[in-house]
C-alpha cells in the first residue's frame, strides 16, 4: 500500500473484515448466521437489508485521505457494492474515475443544513443532483439519495414532514433507486418517525425507502422498529455506532450495527448477518481509531 496513510490502511482492513460478514453498501455482504430459532412477529417485513455505513459515515470524522486514494486502495470483491458520496458532477466524475460503481447524492430537508453541509440551497442542490443522477443513469450506475435532517435540524430545530416529503419526492423523481431518510442529529422519536413516514409514504413506496438513525437521544432502535412496522426493510447502521456528520455538532454516532442485528434477531427477522463476526470487525476498528465502542451489545459481551 506504499504511502497510503494509516487511517486509510485501517479503513481498508476494516472493509475487508466487514465484507466477510455483512452486506457492503455504504456497505458489505456475506456469511450467514445459523438460522434463527425465534419465530417472527406478525406485522414486520420478512427480511431486512442492513446498509453498513461504517466505512463511510463511521470514519468521516477521522483524519482520512480523499476518496480517490481510498477507492484505489481497497480490493473490490465481486457482489459487494462500494457506493461513494458525490455532491456534484465534479465529485461524480472523480468517483467514477476511481472505480465507483454506485453513488449517493446527499440532500437535506433543512435550508440551513444544506448551506453548511454542501454550501448551496436545497433548490441549488437538487439542480446539481439532477445532473449527477442523470449522468449516473446514463452509465448504468445506481444512485441512492439521502435526505438529512428528516427528524430535526441542528440549526433550525423542527423540520416538517411535508418538507422531508418534498425533497424525497424530488430525489426519487430524478431516479434515485432508494431514499435514505436521515435523523442526522438523532433527535427523533417513534412519534416523529411515524408522522414523517406517513407523509413520505404518500409519495414514495416503502420498498424504495430506508432509514438512517443516529442515536444521540437513545431513540434509534425504537425509531427503526417503528419504520419496520410501517413496512420499511432497509436500515443504515455503522459498526460500533461510530460516525456523525461534521456539520451536525453534538450529534452522536449511528445506531450500532451490532445492536440492530441483536434486535432483528430477537424479532425473528432474517438479515443473513453473523453478529459475532460483526463484533469482531467492531473491535478491530475501535482499536484502530482508538475509540470505545458505542454498541451496547458489544459492551455487554465484553463485560460478560
Ligand atoms: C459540496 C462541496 C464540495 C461544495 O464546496 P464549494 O466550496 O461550494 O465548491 P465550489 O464548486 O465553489 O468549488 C470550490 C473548490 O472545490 C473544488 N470542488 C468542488 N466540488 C468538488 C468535489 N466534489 N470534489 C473535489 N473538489 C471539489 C472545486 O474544484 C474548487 O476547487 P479550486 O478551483 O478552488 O481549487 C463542499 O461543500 C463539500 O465537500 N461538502 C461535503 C461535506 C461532507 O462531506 N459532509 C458530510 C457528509 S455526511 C451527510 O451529509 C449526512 C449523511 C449522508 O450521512 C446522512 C445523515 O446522517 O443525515
Amino acid at each position: 500500500m506504499g504511502n497510503v496513510p494509516s487511517a486509510v490502511k485501517h479503513c481498508l482492513s476494516y472493509q475487508q473484515l466487514l465484507r466477510e460478514h455483512l452486506w457492503i453498501g455504504d456497505s458489505v455482504a456475506g456469511a450467514l448466521d445459523p438460522a434463527q430459532e425465534t419465530p417472527q412477529l406478525p406485522g414486520l417485513p420478512e427480511c431486512v437489508k442492513i446498509v453498513e455505513v461504517g466505512p463511510r459515515d463511521g470514519l468521516q470524522n477521522e483524519k482520512m485521505a480523499d476518496h480517490t486514494e481510498v477507492m484505489k486502495g481497497i480490493h473490490q470483491y465481486p457482489g459487494v457494492r462500494y457506493p461513494v458520496l458525490t455532491p456534484n458532477l465534479q465529485g461524480f466524475h472523480r468517483a467514477v474515475a476511481a472505480g465507483a460503481t454506485e453513488i449517493s447524492v446527499f440532500g437535506a430537508a433543512s435550508e440551513s443544513f444544506s448551506k453548511k453541509n454542501i454550501n448551496c440551497s436545497i433548490e441549488e442542490s437538487m439542480e446539481k443532483f439532477e445532473e449527477v443522477v442523470k449522468s449516473a443513469r446514463h452509465m448504468n450506475i445506481p444512485a441512492r439519495g439521502y435526505v438529512s435532517c428528516a427528524l430535526g435540524c441542528p440549526y433550525e430545530g423542527n423540520i416538517t414532514p411535508q418538507k422531508v416529503t418534498e425533497v424525497s419526492k424530488r430525489l426519487y423523481g430524478m431516479g434515485c433507486y432508494e431514499i435514505s431518510l436521515g435523523d442526522t442529529i438523532g433527535v427523533g422519536t417513534p412519534g416523529s418517525m411515524k408522522r414523517m413516514l406517513e407523509s413520505v409514504m404518500k409519495e414514495i413506496p416503502p420498498s424504495a425507502l430506508a432509514v438512517h438513525c443516529h442515536d444521540t437521544y437513545g431513540q434509534a432502535l425504537a425509531n427503526i422498529l417503528t419504520a419496520l412496522q410501517m413496512g420499511i426493510n432497509v436500515v443504515d447502521s455503522a459498526v460500533s455506532g461510530l460516525g456523525g456528520c461534521p456539520y451536525a455538532k453534538g450529534a452522536s454516532g449511528n445506531v450500532a450495527t451490532e445492536d440492530l442485528i441483536y434486535m432483528l434477531n430477537g424479532l425473528g427477522l432474517n438479515t443473513g448477518v453473523n453478529l459475532y463476526k460483526v463484533m469482531e470487525a467492531g473491535d478491530f476498528i475501535c482499536k484502530a481509531v482508538n475509540k470505545t465502542t458505542n454498541s451496547k451489545v458489544a459492551q455487554a459481551s465484553l463485560n460478560a
